[in-house]
This record gives C-alpha cells, sequence and structure tokens, in this order.
C-alpha cells in the first residue's frame, strides 16, 4: 500500500484545527476542531488538545499508526528569515523554531507542542513546517524595511515578515485561474479577513508587499486587533497610563479592533447590531472598511497595474457589505463592484465586478490546509 495520506495541523494560540487529506483526489478524510485550549471547560493544554486529535483519528480508523500516511504538515506561523519554504522538521530545525519564539510569543509555541506530539506519535513519518512567512520571503528591502536603526533592526530581527502566506499564495493562484491566465501574468490584490486579517500586494505571482509586519498585529483592522497604530501610542499608554509592556499587549492583541470598537469581535454581530441602528456597530465597520481601502489603494500605487482584487476568508467569502464598502468610490482606481454579483452567496470562486470594471474583483475561498498539504507531500515524496 502507498502511502498518499497527509495530516495537517493548524495549532493556534487556543486552538488546534486538523485535516487528513488524500493526496490523490485531495478528498478531505476527516477534519475537526479542538477549542478553548487552557480554558474553563477545554482540554488543558496544547499537549492534551493534539492527543484528542489522534483519539479522534484512532475512533475513525484512520489513526495515526496507519501505513497510508505519508506525513504530517505543520503550520508554523513565523519562520523569520531562516525559513522560506517548507522544511523538514530535524532537531537543528526545531531549534531554530524554538529561537523565534520571541517573535511570535502567542503562535509559535503552539507549533511547537504539534511538531512534538506528532513526532513523538509517529517518529518514522516525515514532519515538515509550513510557514505562514515564507511567501512574503520576496518582499523587496524598500517595502521589508523599517526606518529604524539598521543596526538595531538587524541584531533584533526587526522587519517585515508578513503572514497568512499559505492563504495569499493559494488565492493568488486560484484569482489567476478564475481570470483564465497564468499567475506569472497577473498582479493581484489579496484580502485575507479571517479573525487575523491581512492584504497583499503580489506581482506575477510574487509576493511585493503585505500588511502584516514583524508580528501579526500590523495593518488591518482585525477582530481583536488593532493593524496600524501610531508607535507613540504605546509611550503615551506606558507614561500617562501607567500600564505595563504585557497589558498593552494584551489591549492591541487582543482588545482592540472590532472588538475594542463596538465590544464585539465578529463581523456576522456587527452586521446585526448594524440593522438595528447600533452606532458603536457602525462605527466599528466604518473604522474596518477604511483601513481596507487605503490598503487598497496603497498597494495599487505599489502595483502599478492591478488586474484583480480578490477577497477571502471568513469576512472577506461571506460579507457582501464588507466588500462593497470597502471598494466603494474606487471607480477612479478601475475598480467597480455589481450589486447583483456581489449579493450572490455561494462557496465557489467567483467574479463580482461590473463588466465597465477596468480591475476584476473576486471571492476566491481560501484552503490554508490543502495549501499545507500539497507543499508537505511534495517534499516527503522528494
Ligand atoms: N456570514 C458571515 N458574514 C460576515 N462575517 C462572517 C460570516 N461568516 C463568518 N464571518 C466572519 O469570519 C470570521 C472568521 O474567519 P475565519 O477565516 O474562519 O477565521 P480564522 O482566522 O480563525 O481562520 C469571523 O470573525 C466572522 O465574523
Ligand atoms: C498570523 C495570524 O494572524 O494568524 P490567524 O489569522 O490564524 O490569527
Ligand atoms: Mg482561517
Amino acid at each position: 500500500m502507498s502511502a498518499t495520506r497527509v495530516l495537517v495541523l493548524n495549532s493556534g494560540s487556543s486552538s488546534v484545527k486538523y485535516q487528513l487529506l488524500e493526496m490523490t483526489d485531495h478528498s478531505r478524510l476527516a477534519s475537526g476542531l479542538v477549542e478553548r485550549i487552557g480554558e474553563e471547560g477545554g482540554v488543558a493544554d496544547h499537549t492534551a488538545a493534539l492527543r484528542q486529535v489522534a483519539a479522534e483519528l484512532e475512533d475513525r480508523g484512520l489513526g495515526l499508526d496507519s501505513p497510508e500516511l505519508a506525513a504530517v504538515g505543520h503550520r508554523v506561523v513565523h519562520g523569520g528569515t531562516s525559513f522560506t519554504e517548507p522544511t523538514l522538521v530535524t532537531d537543528a530545525v526545531l531549534a531554530e523554531i524554538e529561537r523565534l519564539v520571541p517573535l511570535a510569543p502567542l503562535h509559535n509555541p503552539a507549533n511547537i507542542t504539534g511538531i512534538k506530539v506528532a513526532r513523538d506519535l509517529r517518529p518514522d513519518l516525515p514532519q515538515v513546517a509550513v510557514f505562514d512567512t515564507a511567501f512574503h520571503a520576496t518582499i523587496p528591502e524598500a517595502a521589508a524595511r523599517y526606518a529604524i536603526d539598521t543596526a538595531t533592526a538587524d541584531r533584533y530581527g526587526i522587519r517585515r515578515y508578513g503572514f497568512h502566506g499559505t492563504s495569499h499564495a493559494y488565492v493568488s493562484r486560484a484569482a489567476a485561474a478564475l481570470l483564465g491566465r497564468a499567475p506569472a501574468e497577473v498582479n493581484v490584490i489579496v484580502l485575507h479577513l479571517g479573525n487575523g486579517a491581512s492584504a497583499s500586494a503580489v506581482r506575477g505571482g510574487v509576493c511585493v508587499d503585505t500588511s502584516m509586519g514583524m508580528t501579526p498585529l500590523e495593518g488591518l483592522v482585525m477582530g481583536t486587533r488593532s493593524g496600524d497604530i501610531d508607535p507613540a501610542v504605546v509611550f503615551h499608554l506606558a507614561r500617562v497610563a501607567g500600564m505595563d509592556v504585557d497589558a498593552i499587549d494584551t489591549l492591541l492583541n487582543k482588545g482592540s479592533g472590532l472588538l475594542g470598537l463596538s465590544g464585539d469581535n465578529d463581523m456576522r454581530e456587527i452586521g446585526r447590531r448594524m440593522a438595528e441602528g447600533d452606532e458603536r456597530a457602525r462605527l466599528a465597520f466604518d473604522v474596518y472598511v477604511h483601513r481596507l481601502r487605503r490598503y487598497v489603494g496603497a498597494f495599487t500605487a505599489v502595483l502599478g497595474r492591478v488586474d484583480a482584487v480578490v477577497f477571502t476568508a471568513g469576512v472577506g467569502e461571506n460579507s457582501a457589505a464588507v466588500r462593497a464598502a470597502a471598494l466603494s468610490g474606487l471607480e477612479g482606481l478601475g475598480i467597480e463592484v455589481d450589486p447583483v454579483r456581489n449579493a450572490v452567496r455561494g462557496s465557489a470562486a467567483r467574479l463580482i465586478s461590473a463588466e465597465s470594471s477596468r480591475v476584476s474583483v473576486a471571492v476566491v475561498p481560501t484552503d490554508e490546509e490543502l495549501e499545507i498539504a500539497r507543499d508537505t507531500y511534495a517534499l516527503a515524496r522528494g
């Protein structure tokens, strides 16, 4: 029996998502989610969560001991400058991912635990790390550098890395396919709007800019993260409000964004409240879409010529209101959304631009797990 299956593990700060994929036809054999890790009513920690994943697969006759399993692919959020491609995990690779923990304290520790548990269960199996940052490694220095002292920046790894790379890679390719063209021929702005959110500018299949920075805090307004903010706000909160660094970190990462503005981090809830005339919800929505429009303008300038603006992830795939509002008034940039097409719901990649729009506007469902599985399988097969 040949091994043609890949298990994908996406360990987040408080959840573990998994998918088991058959790579000959890309069918999904199993998928699931363990939530509320470390919270009341949830499992104790990531080790317990991963053991639960293994047990769930075992119960369905799809356990990690299956000879059909070719490899395990792990989403690793931060690869720093060390990892720009999917990488077979060795002790040295694991040590380097650990060294990068200060750059992604919420994410990398969970990813490391996932790798260790899977390796303990199947030491003979290739474990592959697929990095959120890798697709952004092509961003030129002019866009990746922050304008701070170069020696300090280099010493502490301070630069733009970018995240959600597997999604930006998958979606920019799928958008080219939707336009019936090769990725090398098209310039695309991808708007990945999930709980975390980021925009990227992709020129001919190569990423040239992105909104997230050294960490996943910069850029767009997110569910609980502020996105762009004057860095002096941090000094002000420390000096005037007397907050310590950890409290400010928590405020900006977990208590800001839609949640901070309105009390709700879920765009569906914002929509419901807006329909009832709730002004805080309206303001949160307006701040969210204003930031999006700003990045579309900026990345239009970065790319020079834009063939498509593409919406993806939970909000991007489902919220016609966000899509319409974010791109309203951009006729001058050749961007026009067709209201009827935009209102159509569905799970397929689709165009929502008007006939007269110079730039195509599309909705393309993302599939980070499939992208990770493909990268993993390619590497495991050698
Ligand atoms: N029908 C919908 N309308 C508006 N927003 C939606 C809808 N369905 C899901 N969302 C939003 O998608 C977000 C989650 O996106 P998702 O890509 O699943 O997140 P994650 O980053 O956790 O993978 C939620 O905050 C939710 O507000
Ligand atoms: C990097 C990042 O923001 O990931 P997520 O959207 O899963 O929080
Ligand atoms: Mg997601």
